[in-house]
């Protein structure tokens, strides 16, 4: 197969930032994704309708109106969201989702949920209005092995989240393990799931094996190699439950490349390539267009786009670096590498 046609996809978890970054990034999802689902850490995070309406604004007005690409916003759940402002978020039509990072869990979740009991009147008005809770799911007990955090979370707050409120419509982002892909597999069908494409291509020999390579850090961190592969299956199974999320999360060169590095993986200006890439790998390219482009609209209650992409087999060098602002610069993943398919422009 020399070139593939599908439904211009979608990314249901997409990092843009603000200001001088947004500027340099959100042409690389806009020229790909019909849609993306805006995540909410920033410093300080979207916790109101109105500070999202506000960022959407932003992101219009940066993204190069000639990609008509639609930013759909989250709201930032915090220990004192009100079930007012769930009803202000469904009722301005412009938020899509709320987000539940643990507090601590990850890059800016500092304001995070302490404990989710705090949340329940506004994860009850959710259910009601079939707003989707989208979950970082990782315990943030120091006691827990990084490794095993992903796991923890299923068993300690995922289930009992899900027992006290079934029809609550709930993603579990990024999920890196096989004990997540099951246990969604299994679950009701108001629960599903997004995969980043790193998680799919690699393991955590790729971050770790002969040196430490700083780029490859993300959370929830790269897995074993079951891991990855119980997630090409899952992605690749033709379920409706797994979808299209990049997790691309843009830092400064610096701030990765240094002794406390932040953890984010930026991968949006190929992301339907490597997507394709692990597909690929499993010779499933024709399940591709399933996963990036129509379970993710089915889940939240959308069309799919109308218009189409061409990934065609040319290879494509990355960049060492995308640079910004004054002197700064974002390392991709795979800087340097080549990849065996590009989106035709
Ligand atoms: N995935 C990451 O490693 N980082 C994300 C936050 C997140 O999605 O957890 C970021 O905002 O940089
Ligand atoms: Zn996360
Ligand atoms: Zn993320």
């Amino acid at each position: 197969m020399d070139s593939i046609t599908l439904t211009r996809p979608d990314d249901w978890h997409l990092h843009l930032r603000d200001d001088d970054v947004l500027g340099a990034v959100v042409n690389h999802t806009a020229a790909q994704m019909g849609r993306a689902i805006i995540m909410p850490n920033l410093k300080p995070p979207v916790t109101t309708t109105e500070q999202a309406l506000a960022y959407r604004e932003r992101i219009l007005e940066a993204a190069d109106p000639a990609h008509r690409f639609e930013p759909l916003m989250t709201l930032y759940l915090t220990d004192t969201t009100t079930a007012e402002e769930i009803e202000k978020a469904v009722a301005s039509g412009m938020v899509k989702a709320v987000k539940l990072y643990p507090a601590g869990a990850t890059t800016n979740s500092a304001s995070g949920v302490t404990d989710i009991a705090h949340c329940d009147a506004a994860i009850a008005m959710m259910a009601k209005l079939g707003m989707p809770l989208l979950i970082h799911g990782e315990v943030t007990d120091g006691e827990i092995d990084i490794f095993d955090r992903e796991a923890a979370f299923i068993e300690r707050v995922l289930k009992p989240l899900l027992a006290r409120h079934p029809s609550l419509k709930v993603v579990c982002e990024h999920i890196t393990t096989q004990q997540a892909a099951e246990f969604v597999a299994a679950g009701p069908d108001n629960l599903a799931a997004t995969i980043t494409a790193h998680h799919l291509l690699f393991n955590r020999n790729k971050m770790l094996a002969g040196g430490i390579r700083p780029h490859y850090y993300c959370l929830p961190i790269l897995k074993r190699e079951q891991h990855r592969q119980a997630l090409l299956k899952a992605a690749t199974s033709g379920s409706p439950k797994f979808f299209l999320g990049t997790d691309s999360a843009p830092h400064e060169k610096g701030d990765k490349e240094s002794s406390c590095g932040c953890a984010g993986a930026y991968t949006a200006p190929v992301a339907i390539e490597l997507y394709a890439t692990a597909f690929e790998q499993m010779g499933a390219l024709d399940k591709l267009e399933a996963f990036a482009s129509l379970n993710g609209p089915r889940f939240y209650g959308l069309e799919p786009n109308a218009d189409t992409i061409t990934l065609e087999r040319r290879e494509q060098t990355l960049p060492a670096q995308y640079g910004y602002g004054n002197g700064l610069s974002i390392v991709p993943l795979m800087a340097g590498e080549c990849l065996a398919w590009t989106m035709k422009r």
